[in-house]
């Protein structure tokens, strides 16, 4: 099985398990009295716009391995929000990534920035999750849902008032996400079966979407000069994780790399 097979046929358990500790109905209620949103999708660059940042909390991956273990995950988004970050990204998936809810939760009180939450939905339970621990986003991978499941999805995102980030790895998923009626759309440049990543996606992929959709370049971003590469392709949302995890200053490589 793929990694990504493995990682969904583990979420559909994780998920199981958690809606037997706390059913729909009572997560339901706790997302109710979520506190207001912030907007996600109005921090993000509109087609040439400026370049914004999405920074990633994210102490480990699957391709990487442990990036930062012991990461302080509320002080390290503070130090993206004094830098001008548009958005964070926290990871909350933890076997693979070492995130957790909590993170999100402590996050969501540190900063005011908007937030997403980045793991693997595969269920509408999912997003209560994100909406009642204070995400504004999440990600739905189009390679890991149906097309029903991802339209399913994103009305669900909608009617929680969540932004949803969908994510693309080639023109047949774009389509199928434009189809849907995603407005963001990321495109993720790490190749789900090889796990190389590649800049060139974005670039490939970014220039076909239609106006009034916003993209986001995702995944392999290091330096300024990867910035300005996919600047020149039209990439004003960038996101960025391990390379800001393993940076000395964070905050100034968040600066560096808006130009
Ligand atoms: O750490 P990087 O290479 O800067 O990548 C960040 C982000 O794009 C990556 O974490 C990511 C993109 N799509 C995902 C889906 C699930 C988990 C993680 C991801």
């Amino acid at each position: 099985m793929s990694v990504l097979g493995q990682i969904l046929a583990r979420k559909v358990t994780e998920v199981a398990e958690r809606r037997r500790a706390l059913p729909d109905a009572e997560l339901a209620a706790r997302a109710k009295d979520a506190p207001a949103l912030r907007g996600f999708e109005a921090a993000l660059s509109p087609p040439g716009g400026p370049t914004r940042i999405i920074a990633e909390v994210k102490r480990a991956s699957p391709s990487a391995g442990a990036i930062d273990a012991t990461l302080d995950a509320p002080a390290q988004a503070r130090r993206y929000a004094e830098a001008g970050a548009a958005a964070i990204s926290v990871l909350t998936d933890g076997p693979g990534f070492g995130g957790s809810l909590d993170d999100l939760r402590a996050v969501r009180a540190a900063v005011e920035t908007p937030l997403l939450r980045k793991d693997f939905v595969v269920d509408a339970y999912q997003l209560l999750e994100a909406r009642a621990a204070g995400a504004d986003a999440a990600l739905l991978i189009v390679a890991a849902l149906s097309e029903d499941g991802l339209r399913r999805l994103l009305d669900r995102c909608g009617e929680l008032g969540l932004a949803a980030l969908v994510e693309v790895h080639d023109e047949l998923d774009a389509d199928v996400a434009l189809r849907s009626g995603a407005r963001i759309i990321g495109v993720n440049n790490r190749n789900l079966k090889t796990m190389t990543v590649n800049l060139a996606t974005s670039e490939r992929i970014l220039p076909l979407l239609p106006e009034g959709v916003k993209g986001v370049a995702e995944s392999g971003i290091r330096t300024p000069d990867d910035a300005r590469r996919l600047r020149r392709a039209g990439a004003v949302n960038l996101l960025v994780g391990e390379a800001l995890v393993r940076a000395a200053d964070p905050g100034a490589l968040v600066r560096e790399l808006c130009g």
